[in-house]
């Protein structure tokens, strides 16, 4: 059986001037693809009552949280820098639930930029409302070069999934102007960018399968082994999960 794997999803209130009443609900494509090509079965779960996350939760085997607007740090008591740039509130109070659901429930998350931050913050982790904030930056985390292509390097602490995957070094692109400040309890570390920004964390016991990365595989996965590899490497340690399951 192919797993099947929820995004919660955006909504688009402007995709055409003749339509402006007319809001979309959607995901972006390359995550669809990337988990499509990896063998899994990827269903969109639209932004809804924060009492319903535990059911869309328990129809899927595994959830992925997508890229997007800012976290709104009113969900983790800041104000709003003047920075900041478009939030939307009722996206993060949703995938928050579905973020608190998916760890009760013990179903694997893969959290993707966006994804990576707000699941940090549903466990009480803060972020920086812009990199510029961030002492002693000094690479560009939002690349001036095209999605495709790779922009910095990180460096993967060895005992990690994602270390089992790629060694202890990649390449990644990279398209963020939010960043870790303060990691959730629940969480590890475990790699880096070169001026010591957080790029991917997973869940610091055995029983959850969480990796969150920064950067935006789904762009880079007709150009990149290693992007689309993520993607099936998540895919298969979500059946092996599923198998243990049954
Ligand atoms: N807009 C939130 C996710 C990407 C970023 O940090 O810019």
């Amino acid at each position: 059986m192919k797993p099947v794997i929820g995004i919660p999803g955006n909504i688009l209130t402007n995709f055409s001037p003749r339509y402006t009443s007319l809001p979309i609900t959607y995901t972006p494509h390359g995550f669809i693809e990337g988990l499509q090509t990896a063998g899994a079965l990827p269903v969109v779960f639209p932004i809804s009552k924060e009492e319903d996350a535990k059911h869309y939760v328990k129809s899927v085997d595994a959830v992925l949280l997508a890229g997007g607007q800012d976290v709104s740090p009113l969900t983790y008591g800041e104000e709003p820098h003047i920075k900041l740039q478009d939030t939307s509130l009722i996206r993060d109070q949703f995938e928050i639930a579905v973020i608190k659901e998916a760890w009760t429930q013990n179903k694997p998350v893969l959290a993707i930029c966006r994804g990576l931050q707000i699941f940090n913050v549903a466990f009480g982790g803060t972020l920086y409302q812009d990199v510029s904030l961030i002492p002693d930056l000094n690479l560009q985390h939002v690349q001036e070069s095209t999605p495709e292509t790779a922009a910095h390097s990180i460096t993967i602490e060895n005992d990690s999934w994602l270390g089992q995957l790629y060694g202890a070094k990649a390449l990644v692109n990279s398209y963020h102007h939010q960043a870790i400040k303060q990691l959730a309890t629940n969480l590890r570390p475990v790699a880096w960018s070169n001026d010591g920004l957080i790029e991917a964390f997973e869940s610091k016991d055995d029983q959850h399968i969480t990796v969150g990365v920064q950067w935006h595989p789904e762009l880079m996965i007709h150009n990149s082994e290693a992007a689309q590899g993520l993607f099936n490497a998540y895919v298969k340690t979500v059946r092996d999960w599923k198998n243990n399951q049954d």
